[in-house]
């Protein structure tokens, strides 16, 4: 089992005392799985994901990745795992304003010391960003940023891939070509998906859906 999750709390404090937002959820992921994650909006899925990618901490309950607790650990491991085992796409796509694509491409992979050449021009043409290396990302579409994205994601050959709405800021149409892209390139990688969406269209893309309700698995 790559992933298992299990008995994960979480509250926030509100100004009546914790609010809890996920009430123990448990789920497991394994190796080349990809896992839709939907539910109303509060329902708690970018906490969950805030807290399998380290960003946050857990009330309660265990988090395994690769059968090594993740909760217990500190900021500057949680942070090492960041960037070697995990792999985060976020709806915002988060492109460093500064360095053009090609240098965004090979960001996150440079951070965990295994830049592979011949990889970087593989996603970037798999993506068709060939044209676009030595642009900005303020010169990009949308839907070019979000594949920038997913390159700098997939460069640095995560075992984990975390994805919260990532095509959510694209229309229809870009949102499907980016998606069946995104799903093609992480099938190939073998790595694992858990992805959060609203969309039961895009979920239904994935291999499992899991709908959260009142901070539990439904
Ligand atoms: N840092 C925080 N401090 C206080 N409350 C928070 C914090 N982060 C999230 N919450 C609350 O936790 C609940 C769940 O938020 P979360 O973002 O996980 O929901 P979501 O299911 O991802 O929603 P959406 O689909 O709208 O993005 C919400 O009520 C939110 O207000």
């Amino acid at each position: 089992m790559l992933l298992d999750i299990q008995d994960l709390t979480k509250s926030f404090p509100g100004p009546e005392g914790p609010v809890p937002v996920l009430r123990g959820v448990t789920l497991a992921l394994d190796r080349g799985e990809s896992l839709a994650l939907t539910g109303e909006s509060g329902s708690g899925k970018s906490t969950l994901l805030h807290l399998v990618a380290g960003l946050d901490r857990a009330d309660g309950g265990h988090i395994l990745l690769d059968g090594e607790d993740v909760t217990g650990l500190d900021d500057r491991r949680r942070a090492a795992l960041r960037r070697t085992k995990i792999g985060i796409v976020f709806q915002q796509f988060n492109l460093i304003p500064s360095l053009d694509v090609a240098a965004n491409i090979a960001f996150q992979a440079r951070l965990g010391g295994a830049v592979d050449k011949s990889r970087l021009d593989r996603l970037t043409v798999a993506l068709g960003l060939e044209a676009h290396t030595r642009k900005y990302p303020e010169q990009l579409s949308g839907g070019q940023q979000q594949r920038v994205a997913i390159a700098r994601t997939l460069a640095a050959s995560p075992r984990l891939i975390l994805a919260d709405e990532p095509t959510g800021n694209l229309d229809e149409k870009t949102a499907d070509e980016v998606m069946d892209q995104f799903l093609a390139l992480v099938a190939e990688t073998g790595a694992a998906l858990l992805m959060v969406t609203h969309s039961p269209r895009l979920a239904g893309k994935l291999g499992r859906n899991i709908h959260l309700s009142q901070g539990r698995v439904a």
